[in-house]
C-alpha cells in the first residue's frame, strides 16, 4: 500500500515537475514574444517618426529633377530658336555689329527676317529677336525714349541694305521733327538716289507716291501673273523693282486721307516691295505690322509674345556711312546688266514651232521678258549697230533662248559670219570642246572674202524652200503649219539662217552678187510660209543700203532690232536708237514704226562659260540621229581622205570621176569631173602655184586609183618640175604598183608609144607639162612630141585614154595645143589657180573670160560639158 502511495506521489511529482518546466518555458516564450512585439513597436514608432523627412527629401529630389529637365528643355528650345533664327536671318540680317558686313541675298533667295535684339532666357541662353520687313510687312515702333528707337530704325535699315543687292533698296525719310537727323548716317545714299527726304509737308505726296507704285507694280510688273514680287523672284529669279522703304518719324497727326493711304500701304505694300517703318505715328493694327514696344533698352515685339527683348545697340556710325558709301558707289557705276540665265526656261524643249518661233531676247526696263517672234509675221529680222555695240552678243542671246525652248526637231540653225572672226565657231565641235549646239546644221567661220559660202547657203536654202513648197503642194496645203499638221511624221523644223555682216555677200556687181540677191529676195518673200527665216546683221548703213536698192526685199524684214546708234534700220523718223544706253536694243516688229518700239536690256551671252553650260546641257540631250554641223572654215584646208564623196568611190565604176577639191556648198561635196568617152575629157590645171597645182592633180589621181582594182587601169605619171617631186613620191604609194614614172625624156619616148584601143583605161598624169615643151617640139620620125600629145588629147578620151596635166600658164597650154588660134576643145575641163579670168578667154564660152580674181588656196573649176558658170573649189590638202 505505502508503495502504491509512494508511486502515486512520485508520479504526481513527476507530473508537477514537468508542468513547472512547461510553464517556465511558456513564460519565457511569452516574454520573448513581448520583447519582439516591443521591438516592432519601437521600429514602427521610429519609422513613423522618420517618414515626413524622407518624403520631403524625395519631393525635393523630384523637384530638382524637374527643374533640371525644364532648364535643359528651355536651353534646347533656346538653342533651336537661335539656330532657326540664324537660318531665317543669315549674314547681314542677323550678325552682331562687331562681325557685321553686307551679304546680299542670292538671286531667288528671299531676304526674310531682320534682327533687332535678343531674347534672353535665364539659365538657358539667348535667341535673336527678329522682325519681318522686306517682302513681308511693316514695323511700327512705340517708344518714349529717343535712343532705343533710333537704334532700331538704324539697325533695321542697315540690315535691310546689307541683305539686298546695291540699289535694290530705296529709302524715303519723313522726319519733320529732326529734319532728317534720325537718318543722318545714311546720307551717303542720297547722291545715288537711294535716299530722299521729304519735308514737313511732304507726307501726303509721299504716301500718294507709294500707293501709286503699288498700283503700277500690280498693273505692269505682276500683271496678274504673280501674286507678289517675292513670288515672281522665287519663280523667275528676277526682281525687277527695288524695295521701297519709307521711314516715317513722327509729325502731326495724319489727316484722314493720309491715314487711308497708310492703311492701303499696310494692306497691299508688302506684295509690291513697299514697306513702312513708322515711329511716333499710330497705325492701325494689321497682320502685316510688327509692333515693337520699347522701354529703354528693353522691348516687347508683337510677334514674340510677352518675352522681353534686349534691343541691340545702334550700328556703329562708321559702319553705316561706309556701307552706304559703298552701295552708292556701286550704284553710280550703272545698272548691272540683264542676265543670260533669265532667258533660259527651267524645262528645255517644251515648245512647238508649227506656228512660229517665240523667245525673249532680253528684259524690259520693268524687268519683264521681251519676246520676239519669227513666224508668218514678222518673218525675218534685220539687226544693225556700229561695231562693238553687241550684235553678235544679241544673236547669241536670242539663239540661246530659242535653242532652249525648241528641240532640234522644231528648229534648225544655219550660221554664217562674214567677219574676220570665228564668232559662230563655238557652236561647232572644236579641239578643246567636242560639243556642238544640236540645232546647228551649218557654221561658216573665217568666211572673209569667200562670198561663195554665202551663195552656197542661199542656194541650199533655195533648194529647201522648193522641197518644202513641193511637199506642201503634195499635201494640198500652202503653209508650214498646215504641212506639219498634214504630215506629222515629216521632219519640218523651222529654219533660221543667221548671216552676220551679210552686206559682204551683196557687194560687187558681179554674177555672184546678182544670184545671191535674187535668191535672198526669193527666200525673203516665200520663206515666211515655208518656215525659213532670215536674220541678217550688219554694222553700218551700207549693209542695209545694199538692200535698199530692192525695196521688195527690205519690206519683208519687218522685225528690226537697232543697237545703240544704229542708223536707218528703224523708220527714218524713229530716232530711239540714238539715245539707247549700252547693252540695250530697240526691238521693233513693225518695220521700225515709232509706236512699235520696245526697249530691251540685252544680257551678256558672249562669255564662253555662260554659253557652254547651256550648250553642254542641250548637247547631252541631243537626239541620236543628229550628227555635228557642217563647218565651213575659210581658213581650213579640207582633206581628200575625209571627203564624203571620196569615201563613196569604189572600183568598177562605168565612168570614173575625178575629184578635184571641195565644192563650196552645204554638203561638203567634191567638185568632180566625169571621165566619159566623150571628146575633150581631159583636164588642165593652170597656174604657177606648185602646191595648189600638185594638190589638185594628186587628188585627181588618187580618186581615179580608188575606182580601179589593181591592173584594171594603166597609170602613167610624168613629173617634170623638181618642186613637184615630193607630191609625186607620196602619190606613188597610192597608185598601182605597175604605174609608169617618167621624166622629160621618158615622156617624149612614151607619147608616140601610146596607141589607145579602148580596152583598158589609161590615165596620163603630167606635172608641169609645159616643162617638156622644147623636148616635145623635137621631131621623132615624122612627128613631134607635141603632135603625139595633141593626138592623145584629141582622140584619147573616146578610147578611154585621158590626159590630166598641169601647165604653168595658159599661154603655155595654148602653145602645146598649137599656138594662138588653135582649137582648145580638147581641154574639156580646167582648174585655174593664179590665172586672171581674162587670160582664160579661149577656154571659156563667153567673151572676156570668167570673173576670177586669184585667191590663195582657191581654184576656179570649169567643165564645158556640165557648167554654165565656173565654180570655186578649195583644193584638198597635199597630205594624204
Ligand atoms: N548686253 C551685253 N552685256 C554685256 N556685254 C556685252 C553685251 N553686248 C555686248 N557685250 C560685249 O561687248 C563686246 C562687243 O560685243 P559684240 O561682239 O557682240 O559686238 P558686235 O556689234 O557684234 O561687234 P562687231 O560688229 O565689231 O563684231 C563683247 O566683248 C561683248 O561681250
Amino acid at each position: 500500500m505505502p508503495d502504491v502511495r509512494t508511486s502515486v506521489v512520485e508520479t504526481i511529482r513527476t507530473y508537477l515537475s514537468r508542468a513547472r518546466v512547461a510553464a517556465r518555458l511558456r513564460q519565457e516564450e511569452a516574454k520573448a514574444d513581448l520583447a519582439a512585439a516591443q521591438g516592432r513597436l519601437d521600429r514602427v514608432r521610429q519609422a513613423a517618426a522618420q517618414r515626413p523627412a524622407r518624403a520631403a527629401a524625395e519631393r525635393d529630389r523630384r523637384l530638382a529633377d524637374l527643374d533640371e529637365r525644364h532648364t535643359a528643355t528651355l536651353a534646347d528650345l533656346t538653342r533651336k530658336a537661335a539656330l532657326a533664327a540664324s537660318m531665317r536671318a543669315p549674314g547681314a540680317a542677323g550678325a552682331v555689329w562687331e562681325q557685321w558686313h553686307p551679304t546680299p541675298a542670292a538671286r531667288a533667295e528671299p531676304p526674310d527676317l531682320l534682327r533687332v535684339g535678343e531674347v534672353r532666357v535665364p539659365r538657358a541662353g539667348t535667341a535673336p529677336a527678329l522682325v519681318p520687313l522686306l517682302d513681308r510687312g511693316h514695323v511700327a515702333l512705340v517708344d518714349n525714349v529717343q535712343v532705343g528707337g533710333d537704334a532700331v530704325v538704324a539697325g533695321l535699315l542697315l540690315r535691310a541694305l546689307g541683305r539686298a543687292a546695291p540699289g535694290q533698296i530705296e529709302i524715303t525719310g519723313y522726319d519733320p521733327e529732326r529734319l532728317g537727323g534720325g537718318l543722318a548716317g545714311f546720307a551717303p545714299l542720297a547722291p545715288a538716289g537711294l535716299l530722299t527726304f521729304v519735308g514737313p509737308g511732304g507726307l501726303t505726296p509721299l504716301l500718294d507716291g507709294l500707293v501709286d507704285h503699288v498700283r503700277r507694280i500690280n498693273e505692269t510688273v505682276l500683271a496678274g501673273d504673280y501674286a507678289s514680287l517675292a513670288e515672281m523672284a522665287a519663280e523667275t529669279g528676277r526682281r525687277p523693282e527695288p524695295w521701297r522703304v519709307a521711314v516715317l518719324l513722327g509729325g502731326d497727326e495724319p489727316s484722314r486721307h493720309e491715314r487711308a493711304q497708310l492703311d492701303r500701304i499696310l494692306r497691299t505694300g508688302a506684295a509690291c516691295g513697299v514697306h513702312l517703318i513708322v515711329r511716333g505715328i499710330t497705325v492701325a493694327a494689321h497682320r502685316t505690322v510688327q509692333v515693337v514696344h520699347i522701354d529703354g533698352d528693353r522691348a516687347e515685339i508683337s510677334g514674340c509674345g510677352p518675352l522681353p527683348v534686349h534691343l541691340d545697340p545702334p550700328p556703329p556710325a562708321e559702319l553705316v556711312t561706309t556701307t552706304c558709301r559703298r552701295i552708292a558707289d556701286r550704284v553710280s557705276m550703272g545698272p548691272t546688266p540683264a542676265v543670260f540665265r533669265d532667258l533660259i526656261p527651267e524645262l528645255t524643249w517644251t515648245e512647238h514651232s508649227a506656228a512660229g518661233l517665240t523667245a525673249p531676247v532680253g528684259l524690259s526696263p520693268e524687268g519683264r521678258e521681251v519676246e520676239v517672234t519669227l513666224a508668218d509675221y514678222p518673218p525675218h529680222a534685220l539687226i544693225a549697230g556700229p561695231s562693238g555695240t553687241g550684235k553678235t552678243n544679241l544673236i547669241y542671246a536670242w539663239m540661246g533662248a530659242l535653242a532652249a525652248r525648241y528641240s532640234p526637231d522644231e528648229l534648225a540653225f544655219y550660221l554664217l559670219d562674214f567677219k574676220e572672226g570665228v564668232s559662230f565657231a563655238r557652236f561647232a565641235p572644236g579641239k578643246r570642246d567636242p560639243s556642238w549646239l544640236p540645232h546647228v546644221r551649218l557654221v561658216g567661220v573665217n568666211v572673209n572674202t569667200d562670198r561663195e559660202f554665202g551663195l552656197a547657203l542661199m542656194r541650199f536654202l533655195g533648194g529647201e524652200l522648193r522641197r518644202r513648197a513641193d511637199a506642201a503642194k503634195e499635201h494640198e496645203v500652202t503653209k508650214l503649219s498646215e504641212l506639219r499638221h498634214e504630215d506629222p511624221e515629216g521632219h519640218w523644223p523651222r529654219i533660221v539662217a543667221v548671216i552676220d555682216e551679210f552686206q559682204i555677200l551683196l557687194t560687187g556687181r558681179d554674177a555672184l552678187a546678182q544670184e545671191a540677191a535674187t535668191l535672198l529676195e526669193d527666200l525673203a518673200r516665200r520663206g515666211r510660209s515655208q518656215g525659213i527665216h532670215l536674220i541678217l546683221a550688219s554694222q553700218d548703213v551700207s549693209g542695209i543700203e545694199a538692200l535698199w536698192g530692192r525695196p521688195a526685199l527690205v519690206a519683208q524684214f519687218t522685225l528690226r532690232i537697232a543697237l545703240p546708234k544704229a542708223r536707218r534700220i528703224l523708220h527714218e523718223a524713229n530716232l530711239a536708237a540714238e539715245t539707247l544706253p549700252r547693252h540695250h536694243a530697240v526691238v521693233n516688229a513693225d518695220s521700225g514704226a515709232p509706236d512699235a518700239n520696245r526697249v530691251v536690256r540685252i544680257p551678256a551671252a558672249s562669255d564662253r562659260r555662260v554659253w557652254s553650260d547651256l550648250q553642254h546641257r542641250l548637247w547631252q540631250d541631243r537626239p541620236t540621229w543628229l550628227g555635228p554641223p557642217r563647218l565651213f572654215d575659210g581658213d581650213a584646208v579640207p582633206r581628200l581622205a575625209e571627203a564624203p564623196d571620196f569615201g563613196k568611190l569604189t572600183p568598177g565604176a562605168a565612168d570614173p570621176v575625178v575629184l578635184l577639191g571641195e565644192s563650196i556648198d552645204v554638203q561638203a561635196r567634191s567638185a568632180r569631173m566625169p571621165l566619159t568617152r566623150s571628146p575633150g575629157r581631159n583636164l588642165a590645171v593652170l597656174g604657177t602655184r606648185v602646191d595648189e597645182a600638185c594638190a589638185v592633180l594628186a587628188a585627181a589621181a588618187r580618186s581615179l586609183a580608188r575606182q580601179h582594182a589593181d591592173g584594171d587601169a594603166r597609170f602613167s605619171v610624168a613629173c617634170l618640175d623638181p618642186d613637184a617631186a615630193a607630191t609625186a613620191a607620196s602619190l606613188r604609194l597610192d597608185l598601182p604598183a605597175d604605174t609608169g614614172w617618167y621624166d622629160t625624156e621618158g615622156l617624149a619616148a612614151l607619147l608616140p608609144s601610146i596607141e589607145p584601143d579602148g580596152s583598158r583605161p589609161h590615165y596620163l598624169i603630167i606635172f608641169a607639162a609645159d616643162a617638156a615643151a622644147s623636148r616635145l617640139a623635137v621631131k621623132t620620125g615624122a612627128r613631134t612630141g607635141h603632135d603625139h600629145l595633141r593626138r592623145l588629147l584629141n582622140t584619147g578620151p573616146e578610147r578611154r585614154t585621158h590626159v590630166l596635166g598641169w601647165w604653168r600658164g595658159v599661154n603655155r597650154l595654148r602653145d602645146d595645143l598649137g599656138g594662138p588660134g588653135s582649137r582648145t576643145d580638147a581641154i574639156g575641163a580646167w582648174v585655174a589657180l593664179d590665172v586672171q579670168g581674162s587670160d582664160l578667154t579661149g577656154f571659156f564660152p563667153q567673151q572676156g573670160g570668167p570673173a576670177w580674181y586669184p585667191r590663195p588656196w582657191r581654184a576656179l573649176f570649169f567643165d564645158r560639158a556640165r557648167h554654165r558658170i565656173p565654180e570655186v573649189v578649195i583644193p584638198y590638202g597635199l597630205s594624204r
